[in-house]
C-alpha cells in the first residue's frame, strides 16, 4: 500500500476545526460541488422524488438546509400553494444568506427559513423530509432520536431522503474509495495541501457511518421500506418510506 499523501501536510491538532461560518457561506455552492461527487445529481433527484411523494396540504422539511439548494429545486418542480417548505439550519451565516436567496424567487409554494437546532425542532404533517449531508455533522448519539422523530412526523406514504458521506464496511476498499474521492477533489482543482487540511478540519466534525448503520436506524425508527438510490464513491443517498 503506497504512503497516503494526505498525511504529509497537516497534523489534525494544528488545523482549525471546520465550521459553517461566513467564510464558508461565501464559497459554499462552489465548495460543495467540487467536494461532493454527485451533489448536483442528488439535488435534481430530490426534486424528482418530491414530485412523487409530496402530498396535498403537507409540509416538506429541509433539515440542515445550508443555502436551501434542495428547497429551491423542490419549489421549481412541485410548487404547490397548498404545501409549504420549512428550511432549517443552525448556522446564522447560512440562514441569513438562505433567506436572501429564497426570497428572491416568487413561487406559489411558501418557504419558511428558520435558524434552529434540528435536534430540537418540532415536526408534523410531513410528506417529505430531507437530510442532505446533514446527519453526518450531528453527534452519533443524537442520530437515532432524530430519525425516530422524523418517522413520527411523516404522514403515511411520506419519505425521508438521507444523503451522507459513508464509510465502507471493508477497510481496504474504504481506503481505495477515500483515495478516489481525493482524486475527484484534485480533478476539481484542490491541491494535496488543501485536501489534507480539509480532511484534518473535518476530523471529529464530519462523522460518517456505514450504509448498514443507516439501514439499522431506519428499521429501528419503524421504516420497513428503505434503500439507496444513488452513490458515487463514498457519497450516497437513501430513501426511506413510511
Ligand atoms: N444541529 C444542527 N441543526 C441545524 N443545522 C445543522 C446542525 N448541524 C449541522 N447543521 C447544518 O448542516 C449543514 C451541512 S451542509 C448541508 C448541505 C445542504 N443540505 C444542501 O443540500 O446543500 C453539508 C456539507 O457542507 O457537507 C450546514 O449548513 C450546517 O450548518
Ligand atoms: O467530505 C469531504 O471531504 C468534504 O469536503 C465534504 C464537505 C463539503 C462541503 C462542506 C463541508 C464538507
Amino acid at each position: 500500500m503506497t504512503e497516503r499523501k494526505d498525511t504529509i501536510f497537516a497534523e489534525p491538532q494544528d488545523i482549525k476545526k471546520f465550521e459553517f461560518d461566513q467564510k464558508v457561506v461565501e464559497v459554499f455552492p462552489d465548495m460543495i460541488k467540487r467536494s461532493v461527487p454527485g451533489y448536483t445529481t442528488i439535488i435534481q433527484g430530490i426534486a424528482e422524488i418530491a414530485q412523487r411523494f409530496v402530498q396535498p396540504n403537507s409540509t416538506i422539511y429541509d433539515l440542515g438546509c445550508s443555502l436551501g439548494a434542495a428547497s429551491l429545486a423542490i419549489r421549481q418542480t412541485v410548487d404547490r400553494s397548498d404545501c409549504r417548505i420549512i428550511a432549517v439550519d443552525n448556522s446564522p451565516a447560512m440562514i441569513e444568506r438562505c433567506q436572501m436567496i429564497q426570497s428572491s424567487y416568487n413561487f406559489a409554494m411558501p418557504i419558511e427559513v428558520m435558524e434552529a437546532d434540528i435536534n430540537e425542532l418540532e415536526m408534523s404533517s410531513a410528506s417529505m423530509v430531507i437530510l442532505n449531508f446533514t446527519l453526518q455533522f450531528l453527534p452519533r448519539g443524537h442520530r437515532q432520536q432524530l430519525v425516530n422523530r422524523i418517522y413520527d412526523a411523516l404522514l403515511p406514504g411520506g419519505c425521508l431522503v438521507l444523503s451522507e458521506k459513508i464509510t465502507l464496511q471493508h477497510k481496504d476498499l474504504d481506503e481505495h474509495i477515500i483515495d478516489l474521492h481525493h482524486d475527484f477533489k484534485k480533478q476539481n482543482g484542490y491541491s494535496d495541501m488543501e485536501i489534507a487540511q480539509k480532511r484534518a478540519a473535518l476530523e471529529n466534525v464530519l462523522l460518517p457511518d456505514t450504509r448498514e448503520k443507516h439501514y439499522q436506524r431506519f428499521a429501528n425508527a419503524g421504516f420497513n421500506q428503505f434503500d439507496s438510490w444513488f452513490q458515487h464513491y463514498n457519497f450516497a443517498s437513501f430513501i426511506a418510506v413510511k
